[in-house]
């Protein structure tokens, strides 16, 4: 018999008060492992690479690999939630639905591990897809190479859907990111003594002002674009002149080309308010492997036939969505779909008190059961 409700729930439950960040996620492996090997060995093979999990479910005439990837990490958030079952790590929440992610996993092995598919899976569990591009780590290190998908998949929750409804579209799923880091340097001094200071206050500022012209002035209306600055740390004291400017911030873009076309811009803006304001930038702009989420034209057919023609599942085209995504990295590699899993929230993915609805654990397992099937049933 395969996992019941009250036992995936509990998975759940247990998942959610354990989070842990990125490239730390320790606990949260053991836990994985611990409910991994429970479920019959006969056709698993499990291999660790640091806090990675890969399982292979050898299938009974395999043509092919097809890949499921779930990320496992936390966020920096002090969950709100009041829940019984909250955050046992002080700072630390499952606040983006990686649990909710992993359980969906857990239970569509445990489908596999009964009954053996025709085809091999390949199961990831992939640490740290909200900070250090831990797809594209893993992927660069040949953690792949062994067990290579043929296609992949993995899906992500959304709190504005209906829970258990499954959404997805053609193209471009999620954005591409980048990351800006800017620190700019000039000179401290007393606050009555300006002409003798140099005040990163003000040329941050600027640099601030300007930036909003870029998705207003540089990009295409008909394409779209963010830059969003959501840090700025300057100075100490209100009669101190600050010396330093640290800003911080994200790009989105759904092309590459857009993306890249935005970098260019920060670049070119900071390196201006160094030279008018006569102060030094050190600007990182990091991409990793934040690629757009671009589906697979095929694999994403054969998913969105598969979804709309069971009368079980709930399918909505959806409009791309400017979140980011390190699986658009493995998928620019591995051609395959990425696809949304409603849980009826309130709140916003990176919510402290996101709560998202347990029903749709079992409606994705379901609407993966059913596709990989069909995909078995094809030569
Ligand atoms: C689904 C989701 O919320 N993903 C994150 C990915 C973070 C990317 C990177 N740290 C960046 O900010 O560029 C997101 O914030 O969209």
């Amino acid at each position: 018999m395969t996992m019941t409700t009250d036992e995936l729930t509990k998975i759940y439950q247990d998942l959610h008060q354990i989070p842990e960040i990125g490239l730390q996620e320790f606990e949260t492996q053991a836990y994985l492992l611990s409910v991994i090997t429970k479920l019959p060995q006969t056709w698993l093979t499990v291999k660790k690479i640091a806090t990675a999990t890969l399982v292979l479910v050898s299938g009974r005439a395999p043509h092919k690999t097809l890949g499921w990837r779930t990320d496992i990490d936390a966020l920096p958030v002090q969950e709100q939630t009041g829940l019984p079952f909250a955050s046992k790590h002080p700072g630390m929440m499952h606040a983006c639905g990686h649990d909710i992610h992993m359980t969906v996993a857990l239970g569509l092995l445990d489908y596999f591990a009964q009954q053996q598919p025709k085809n091999n899976l390949l199961f990831l569990f992939q640490p740290a897809e909200e900070n250090a591009s831990g797809g594209k780590r893993l992927y660069e290190m040949g953690a792949l190479d062994e067990w290579r998908p043929d296609e992949f998949y993995g899906l992500h929750i959304n709190p504005q859907l209906p829970t258990g409804a499954i959404g997805c579209r053609q193209g471009t799923l999620f954005a591409g990111t980048c990351e800006i880091h800017a620190h700019f340097s000039g000179k401290s001094g007393h606050a009555a003594y300006p002409h003798l200071a140099n005040d990163m206050v003000v040329a941050g500022a600027q640099f601030v002002n300007q930036i909003q012209t870029i998705v207003s002035r540089n990009v295409d209306p008909i394409e779209s674009g963010v830059v969003t600055l959501g840090q700025f740390h300057a100075g100490t004291i209100g009669n101190v002149i600050s010396g330093s400017a640290q800003i911080d911030g994200t790009i989105r873009a759904l092309t590459q080309v857009m993306n890249q076309h935005i970098q260019q811009r920060v670049r070119t803006i900071a390196e201006g308010i160094a030279l008018s304001y006569d102060c030094q930038v050190a600007l990182d702009l990091h991409q990793g492997g934040y690629y757009p989420v671009e589906n697979d034209p095929k694999t994403t057919a054969a998913f969105i036939q598969t979804m709309q023609a069971d009368p079980a599942i709930e399918y909505v085209e959806t409009e791309p969505a400017m979140t980011g995504e390190d699986f658009g990295f493995l998928i620019s590699k591995i051609h395959g779909t990425m696809f949304w899993l409603g849980v009826d929230q309130p709140y916003q993915l990176h919510s402290e008190h996101l709560a998202p609805h347990v029903g749709a654990i079992e409606k994705g397992i379901y609407a993966m059961t059913t596709y990989f099937k069909k995909r078995d049933a094809e030569v």
